[in-house]
């Protein structure tokens, strides 16, 4: 699957890491390091556009290390770049942590991952078929 990108960042392009990865990272692309509050969120933007084949999309999710070491993850996780986006691709970082966080430029903040989507064609109904979970959800099975 191809990708056309604009890189308007001061660093590379994006590069998976071995030709097993599923995601390839996200750099912070910002003139100043930022620093990050406590339970404060923010959007880093990363300096690229792309335009996606119609019938996939991109998806923005944390990275664990980001996560276990400092509470740091993506907060719309996982975000969605849709194919006709022509916009710069944006991360939204949440602090859950007690700490502040510095965000510095090139920083490895999240990753992107592409995945083929479908639409569904919606069938307007009034009942839906008989199944034996029904309409029990949320923890419903399993009960004593
Ligand atoms: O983490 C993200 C999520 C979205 N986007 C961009 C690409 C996406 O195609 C567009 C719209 O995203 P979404 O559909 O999640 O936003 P919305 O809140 O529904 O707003 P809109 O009315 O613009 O669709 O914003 C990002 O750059 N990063």
């Amino acid at each position: 699957m191809k990708v056309k990108i604009i890189n308007r960042s001061k660093h590379d392009l994006p590069k998976y890491e071995t030709k097993a990865s599923a995601g390839v990272d996200l750099r912070a692309n910002i003139e100043e390091p930022f620093t990050l509050q406590s339970l404060e969120r923010t959007l880093i933007k990363t300096g690229l556009f792309l335009e996606i084949p119609e019938k996939y999309e991109a998806q923005v999710r944390p990275r664990s290390g980001l996560a276990i070491k400092h509470g740091i993850t993506v907060l719309n996780s996982p975000g969605t770049i849709d194919a006709d986006y022509r916009g710069e691709v944006g991360v939204i970082l949440v602090n859950l942590s007690n700490e502040p966080f510095v965000i510095e430029d090139g920083d490895r903040i999240a990753q992107m991952v592409f995945s083929k989507v479908k639409q569904a064609e919606f069938i307007l109904t009034e009942e839906l078929t008989e199944t034996d979970r029904g309409e029990g959800g949320f923890g419903s099975t399993g009960k004593k």
